[in-house]
């Protein structure tokens, strides 16, 4: 007996400016991972596209781990259903996410992999538990919040629980996100990080973070320009990508309603309503002049989040 379930779940920008680990939007840039599962067998791991002969083919592969994180949950809450564990994965992978750029390709993964699991075994967890689950494992609810629910969510992670409230704005932007190529771990881009900041500067991220999440619940976009900056976060992080300050610049000069770092970076990611090729080439050429190749990509919101297909 096997069974097979195949997932779509999308990429995810966080942060958008000064909501650090809390906001984030589903991008329409997808993953696509078909899972056949066995009671018994071994793991097998095919990766087509993003993270081809990068990514462990074995189960140390994050979308394994978060299998068996809901088999645990299941199996803890119906001792019964044991015997029936299935121990034969084989993942078929066909990634466009690119990984550590900061467009949530780990989030994506990990909510994969709650999704696909929770599906073998009847859909047990709710789609509230499955973020707690995947907020608890990537360490922060802002990616694998619009991973998992699509939209713009906003999201406070509380002890193991995540209070999220999801929305789509009322006026649709584009994204334009220029994507250098080369890897910056969230991990590292983390440590770069202040254990305090002053007290001004989070005062300052506070007024900007309500303004963004009004504005786009709005569809006020002209507010953008003043929302998207950030303090507590990005200045510290300038440093690991050469260029930043001024790709923004360019961004806004050509037409974007404003720019911010994608996550923990490298990419920069620009929200406009035209122009949007002007603005992604303007963001390239200066990203080269900074010694730094990238190439970008035109993203929509995802308003589905991950979806079995
Ligand atoms: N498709 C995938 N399958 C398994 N693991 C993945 C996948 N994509 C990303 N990961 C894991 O997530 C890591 C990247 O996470 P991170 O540094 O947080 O960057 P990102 O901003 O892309 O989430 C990878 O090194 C890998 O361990
Ligand atoms: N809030 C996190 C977001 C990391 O996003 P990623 O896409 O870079 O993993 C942070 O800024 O560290």
């Amino acid at each position: 007996m096997k069974k097979t379930i195949k997932i779509r779940v999308p990429g995810t920008t966080a942060n958008c400016g000064p909501g650090f680990d809390s906001i984030g939007i589903a991008c329409t840039i997808y993953n696509e991972i078909e899972f056949t599962f066995t009671p018994a067998g071994p793991i097998e791991i095919v990766i087509e596209g993003e993270g081809a002969g990068l990514l462990p083919e074995t189960a140390d592969n994050v979308i394994i781990k978060a299998v068996q994180m809901v088999f645990d949950r299941i199996y803890s809450r119906y001792p019964h259903c044991q015997q029936s564990r299935w121990q034969g994965i084989r993942l078929h992978m066909n990634n466009a996410i690119p990984l550590s750029r900061g467009l949530g390709s780990s989030a994506a993964a990990i909510v994969a992999g709650l999704v696909a699991a929770n599906e073998l075994c009847g859909n047990n967890l709710n789609k509230e538990e499955i973020l707690e689950i995947a907020s608890a494992m990537e360490g922060h609810p802002d990616n694998v919040a619009p991973a998992v629910y699509g939209g713009i969510t906003v999201s406070v992670a509380e002890a193991s629980q995540v209070h999220c409230i999801r929305f789509i704005p009322k006026a649709d932007f584009s994204m334009v996100v220029a994507i250098p190529e080369f890897n910056l771990s969230t991990k590292l881009a983390r440590k770069v990080l202040p254990d305090s900041v002053p007290f001004q500067d989070a005062v300052f991220n506070i007024g900007r973070t309500a303004l963004l999440v009004s504005s786009l619940y709005e569809g006020k976009l002209d507010f953008l320009q003043y929302a998207l900056i950030d303090k507590i976060h990005q200045p510290y992080r300038s440093k690991l990508i050469p260029g930043m300050p001024e790709v923004f610049t360019a961004a806004r000069k050509a037409g974007a309603l404003g720019a911010a770092l994608s996550g923990a970076g490298p990419c920069l990611i620009a929200f406009a309503l035209s122009d949007l090729n002007k603005i992604g080439k303007a963001m390239v050429n200066t990203f080269s002049q900074h010694n730094v190749k990238a190439y970008y990509k035109v993203l929509g919101i995802d308003q589905e989040g991950a979806k079995i297909i």
